[in-house]
């Protein structure tokens, strides 16, 4: 457990907050820009002068009134947004800069040659940063920070500004770095998709402040609140290989919903348990906005759209624009939004419980 309890002034921002993270699990801390979120991981880090209260990693008490123990004795390891590389190193130097010295890579918890297979680092271990594209680097800030062997890794916006392919491939090195070292990680971000993708708790700030926390499911409707709108955060189990994929050029994979068949994009679903051979994971996680769901009351039998799931309606929610209302659906148990036009609601004479179609592109799921 880590346990904070903390108040920090910078000009005229406060942050106070008192709050226990699990340990064993991914947080990502959320909110808007100048929330505090950053300010929050330098205050664990140990990187903010003059911070009030405590901070306590298990055992140890970090920050308290005196004495407070430096950032190297903490045993964290901190990625930013930019990847900080010393410029005139290869690669590999600057994976081995913080190692423990003189320890064979089987002694290690987290060993050299497993961290560059992870993060895909091997071609690149002679060049030099200046070579290696914003995704590269990133990766190896990653790998530089988890080969000090931390027992938490504090991660703030590590994402930021790079395109959609380095990122989805970092959040999936991570969760596959979660899964095979149990490394505890807070994500400071503020993108949905990164949250949905990583996160097991979800802390959510506002004005240096906190405002809710669970667990990713019981956070959902507090995500949409201080994001772009409605959201379902949705399970699926693996995809069904004998199925296959639609054809070659489709790149479609089956996965069940609540019993029912989706088509995916391959790599659309986030594989929770980081295995990477879709057949042996254990679930996926899509993230699917109310927006990009749409009702009907029958089958559509010549339709565009790849997914059509039975739905049932349990509920009708006021949406943020008075012409428009989210229907909450249920799909087997999980929870599924959709938002429409109340004049669609009123044309199709939408009930509760009500048993309609639901249907999403498979290109909006992340
Ligand atoms: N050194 C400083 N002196 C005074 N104010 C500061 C200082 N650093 C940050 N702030 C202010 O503290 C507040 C919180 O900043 P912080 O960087 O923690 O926010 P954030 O939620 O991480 O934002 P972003 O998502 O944009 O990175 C902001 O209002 C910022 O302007």
């Amino acid at each position: 457990m880590l346990t904070v309890n903390i108040e920090q002034q910078q000009g005229d921002f406060c942050l106070q907050l008192a709050h226990s993270f699990a340990d064993d699990r991914v947080t990502a801390i959320f909110g808007p820009s100048g929330c505090g979120k950053s300010t929050l991981l330098r205050a664990i880090a140990g990187l903010t002068p003059g911070l009030k209260g405590s901070v306590r990693w298990r055992d140890a008490l970090w920050h308290s009134r005196k004495p407070r123990m430096k950032t190297e004795q903490r045993g964290l390891a901190l990625v930013f947004q930019q990847a900080h590389l010393f410029t005139t190193m290869s690669v590999e130097s600057n994976l081995r800069y913080g190692m423990p010295k003189n320890v064979s890579d089987s002694e290690l918890a987290i060993g050299f040659a497993e961290v560059v297979d992870m993060l895909s680092l091997r071609e690149l271990l002679q060049r030099k940063p200046a070579q290696l594209s914003g995704g590269q680097q990133q990766r190896v800030a990653i790998g530089r920070a988890l080969l000090s062997q931390p027992q938490l890794l504090l991660l703030d916006e590590p994402m930021n500004g790079l395109d959609a392919t380095a990122k989805k491939q970092i959040l999936t090195d991570l969760r596959r770095i979660q899964n095979r070292f149990r490394l505890p990680m807070l994500l400071v971000s503020h993108h949905v998709e990164e949250v949905v993708q990583l996160a097991d708790d979800v802390v959510i700030m506002a004005d240096g402040k906190l405002v809710s926390s669970g667990t990713l499911q019981t956070q959902v409707d507090s995500l949409a609140g201080h994001s772009e709108g409605p959201l379902s955060v949705l399970s699926v189990t693996p995809p069904n290989q004998s199925a296959g994929r639609v054809n070659a050029t489709d790149e479609l994979l089956a996965w069940q919903l609540a019993e029912q068949q989706l088509w995916l994009p391959v790599n659309a679903a986030v594989d929770v348990t980081g295995v990477s051979e879709a057949k042996t994971c254990a679930a996926g996680r899509l993230l699917v906005w109310a927006r990009d769901v749409s009702i009907a009351t029958g089958y559509l039998p010549n339709t565009s759209l790849t997914n059509q799931v039975v739905a049932r309606i349990i509920d009708f929610e006021p949406a943020k624009h008075v012409a428009e209302t989210v229907v909450v659906l249920t799909v087997g148990d999980q929870i599924l939004r959709a938002l429409v036009t109340n004049a669609s609601v009123k044309r199709l004479n939408l009930q509760l419980q009500q048993q309609v179609y639901a249907s999403f592109k498979a290109a909006a799921m992340h």
